[in-house]
């Protein structure tokens, strides 16, 4: 007889691959094999295809347009410019940010490659060379391309359409070029904490600007079904529902007519979170022509024309004792913005989630203002890996406080430490008015230092400074160290919402009769692995192995409404909505399994795959077994079926942090810096599945790598877009990337179901920092305290040779 044994419950727990096992991707079957399902794939009979005739000028007003030529051509059919939006009240769209932004240029534009005119054709090639026929008459008009000169008196006007509008969306203007003044903390405290310091520190930090340049571009394609009344959308959007919201606000479409789907993203990397003209434009022209339209856009008009990030010009000062103890932060930020106000942000909060500011550090008083201006350049403002300015907040602080122990002569290392939040501090109240959830900022830096041998490496580089001085040799090294913390999650509704929709999110799970299931959720996946991860929470919450588990996103006719994924908000709010919907199923399954049983529900206890009673687990039922029970047993009192739902409202975003150390070597006579190790310490709270963790780590410190040392877009000062396209833009290869070291400690959060924090973002937060403060470092001992990134080899060579050390 052939007797089997009942798997062990360690062999239980492994079949369900559950929280903590580094479960392969599934999506990845398809990615590797050319079966994605992106915009471009989508082809649908009679599919006309829209291009952009774009700005040439940074600043002019349109004299005249003219399409003739351009509709002589055969196989255009329509040229759209704002004459012909301005009936349908469509030639300005409502940005995030709560200004308006020109859907095609209206009488002036405002940025180089501002969309002007809109050309529908039967296929690219003929749109493309009908943008060419389309004849524009420019007069130029003086570009704005400095912020610190938005307001000077003489400064050109930039937005016409609002120049009588002195109160903007966050409260009143001073300047036609002025968008906001915000500010959070205590003023005059920070500036007496200031004035009674033993010691202070100063600096301008600027932020660049940069761009996300996701692999796949930005597009759409929209579809008009006349006769139902019915418009489908297609397109890589970040927030589906928020789209479907949006575009039935501005298109007066019932939601319920209009589905959009967010098929598979290329990366998004928040270059997908906001609207652009490019989806307004394909869904009216398929209104007006019945057919579907196709927009993709080419590499440089994702470079110049959609959003970009950062650039932030951050004035910081630090009070301290003389013994480096902080006792007070202030600090001003001129935001540019470019020529429309659209930045990505909770709308209560103009500047983001910059006022995180204070970042890990026990600082007793603070203030932090804001002004946003417009200038000559594109909109936008978005997250690019960091969730709402902080990877700007993280930046300043952590630069203010190395140029702060140069000044009092102390380890940079030991003035974190003397300053970090303690341990026993959280959940900490912050100056800035934020509650850290958990933390323990010392144990990871601790074990960071140790890790990389962080005092041997100063010895090193103390022998290294004297060769060098003594001519042996061209290289100096430096040693970057960042401890950041991160803001994850939004949520909370009472005090975030993007265009009043409250940022929760939302799981609804359905069990089928044979004990599979299907999952889905109001994110969406950009190469993350949630098809991965979050069939992982279930498991380990209802029993059913991982790979049961279908779960989608993306399509607003099946997916719950949710605010979509963006500042690692996905696995915070969704992921304790997916968490929270296999309780009520959990729960709902106990209930079943106490009448198949016949004990009462509380003589029931869990134990990974099923119910049993307590104290006699021979007698338990599997969630297997009470998925077929739901249907097909009438159960007293109970409805038939096992579903759930959830919406989740956070009550409090993570906060997950980490410590890196980057050391550099830096060639002096050719500025060529080379990143000779990178290490990575992470805290993200629970972890749900390490090796996607490692890969989101390494994917965040690439791009960190990116903006640290190249990118940089730039605008000359007529207007022109310097770093526009992959010849000048820096995205790094495998030959530039280092080797990265990760690692992690775990503390998680307490108000999170799964004590999860998000991690996508923290390796851009902290790697910009640690990368900069390295190179910086490696000319602090000659008497540098701050240099402009990127360090690019020809900045680090200025840098050089304005201390007197190139050849
Ligand atoms: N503890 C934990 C956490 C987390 N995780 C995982 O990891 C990931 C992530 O997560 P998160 O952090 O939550 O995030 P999400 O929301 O999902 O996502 C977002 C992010 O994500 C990142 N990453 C990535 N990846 C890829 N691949 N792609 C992409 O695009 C991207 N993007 C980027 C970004 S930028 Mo913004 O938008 O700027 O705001 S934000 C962001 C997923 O899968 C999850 O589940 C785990 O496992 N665990
Ligand atoms: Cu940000």
């Amino acid at each position: 007889m052939n007797v089997q044994t009942p798997p062990s419950a360690e062999e239980r727990v492994e079949k369900l691959q559950g929280l903590g096992s580094s479960r392969k991707r599934v999506e990845d079957a398809r990615f590797t094999q050319g079966k994605g399902n992106y915009v471009d794939d989508i082809k649908l009979p009679g599919m006309l295809f829209g291009d952009f005739v774009r700005s040439p000028y940074g600043h002019a007003r349109i004299k005249s347009i003219n399409k003739d030529a351009a509709l002589a051509l055969p196989g255009v059919v329509a040229v759209l410019t704002a004459e012909d939006l301005k009936p349908l009240n469509l030639h300005y769209m409502p940005t995030l940010a709560g200004d308006v932004q020109a859907v095609l240029a209206d009488e002036k534009v405002l940025f180089q490659n501002q969309e002007v005119a809109f050309v529908v054709a039967e296929d690219r090639y003929i749109a493309a060379d009908a943008v060419d026929l389309v004849e524009v008459d420019y007069e130029e008009l003086p570009a704005l391309t400095d912020a610190f000169k938005a307001m000077d008196a003489d400064a050109p006007l930039l937005r016409e359409d609002i120049k009588d509008k002195m109160e903007g969306a966050h409260g009143p203007r001073k300047h036609h070029n002025h968008i906001f003044h915000w500010e959070e903390g205590d003023e005059a405290g920070a500036s007496k904490a200031l004035a009674d310091a033993e010691v202070t520190v100063e600096e301008l930090i600027t932020y660049q600007r940069v761009h996300p340049c996701p692999l796949e571009t930005c597009g759409c394609v929209a579809s008009m079904d006349k006769i139902n009344g019915k418009l489908t959308l297609w397109g890589t959007f970040q927030a589906p529902h928020a789209v479907r919201t949006v575009a039935s606000l501005i298109t007066n479409i019932p939601e319920h007519n209009i589905r959009v789907i967010s098929p598979d993203i290329g990366g998004g990397f928040g270059n997908k979170v906001g609207v652009y003209p490019g989806y307004i434009c394909s869904a009216v022209a398929s209104i007006v022509t019945g057919v579907p339209i196709k927009w993709v856009e080419d590499r440089i008009e994702n470079l110049t024309a959609t959003a970009f990030a950062r650039d932030y010009h951050m004035t910081g000062k630090l009070a301290a004792t003389k013994d480096g103890k902080i006792t007070g932060l202030h600090c001003h930020v001129l935001a540019d913005h470019g020529a429309f106000d659209a930045c990505a942000d909770p709308t209560k909060f103009p500047a983001g989630f910059f006022h995180i500011c204070t970042g890990s550090y026990d600082i007793p008083v603070a203030y932090v203002g804001v002004d946003g201006v417009y200038t000559n350049k594109a909109p936008g403002g978005v997250a690019y890996r960091c969730s709402f300015r902080v990877t700007e907040a993280a930046y300043m602080i952590e630069r203010m406080i190395d140029i702060l122990a140069l000044k009092l002569e102390m380890d940079p290392v030991e003035l974190r430490m003397k300053n970090f939040i303690r341990k026993e501090q959280f959940p900490y109240a912050s100056a800035l008015g934020w509650e850290y959830d958990s933390g323990d900022y010392h144990t990871a830096m601790q074990k960071a230092l140790d890790s990389v041998s962080h005092q041997a490496l100063r010895d090193e580089q103390a022998q290294n400074r004297a060769a060098f001085d003594r001519g042996e040799t061209r290289k100096l090294m430096g040693i970057g160290v960042a401890h950041f913390t991160e803001i994850v999650g939004a949520g909370p509704v009472k005090n975030c919402d993007i265009l009043g929709l409250g940022m929760f999110d939302s799981c609804e799970i359905r069990i089928h009769p044979t004990g599979s299931a299907i999952a889905r959720l109001g994110t969406i996946s950009q190469g993350q692995g949630h098809a991965t991860t979050f069939a992982q929470i279930l498991a380990s919450e209802i029993g059913i192995p991982a790979e049961d588990i279908t779960l989608e996103e993306g399509d607003t006719d099946t997916a719950p409404y949710g605010l979509g994924t963006y500042g690692s908000r996905s696995t915070p709010v969704a992921g304790a909505a997916t968490a929270m919907a296999g309780r009520k199923i959990r729960a709902k399954a106990q209930m079943i399994a106490a009448y198949l049983l016949e004990v009462h529900e509380d003589d029931l206890e869990w134990d990974i795959d099923r119910f049993q009673v307590k104290g006699n687990p021979e007698a338990h039922k599997t969630m297997k077994e009470i998925a077929f029970a739901s249907y097909n047993q009438a159960i007293p009192g109970l409805e038939p079926g096992l579903e759930a739902v959830s919406y989740y409202d956070p009550p409090n975003m993570t906060y997950p942090f980490g410590a890196y150390i980057c050391v550099v070597d830096v060639d002096v006579d050719t500025g060529v810096t080379d990143v000779r190790s990178f290490y990575a310490l992470d805290d993200c709270g629970t972890r749900i599945n390490p090796m996607i963790i490692e890969g989101q780590v390494h994917g965040g410190l690439t791009e960190a790598l990116a903006i640290a040392m190249g990118q940089d877009i730039s605008y000359d000062e007529i207007g022109n877009v310097q770093g526009g396209s992959l010849m000048d833009f820096f995205l790094p290869t495998a030959v530039e990337t280092p080797v990265w070291q990760t690692d992690h400690t775990t503390t998680p959060s307490p108000h999170h179901p799964i004590g999860a924090k998000g991690v996508g973002e923290s390796p851009n937060v902290g790697g910009v920092p640690a990368l900069s403060n390295a190179v910086i470092d490696a000319f602090a001992h000659k008497g540098l305290t701050h240099s402009q990134m990127p360090h690019d080899h020809w900045r680090v060579w200025k840098t050089a040779q304005s201390l007197g050390l190139t050849g």
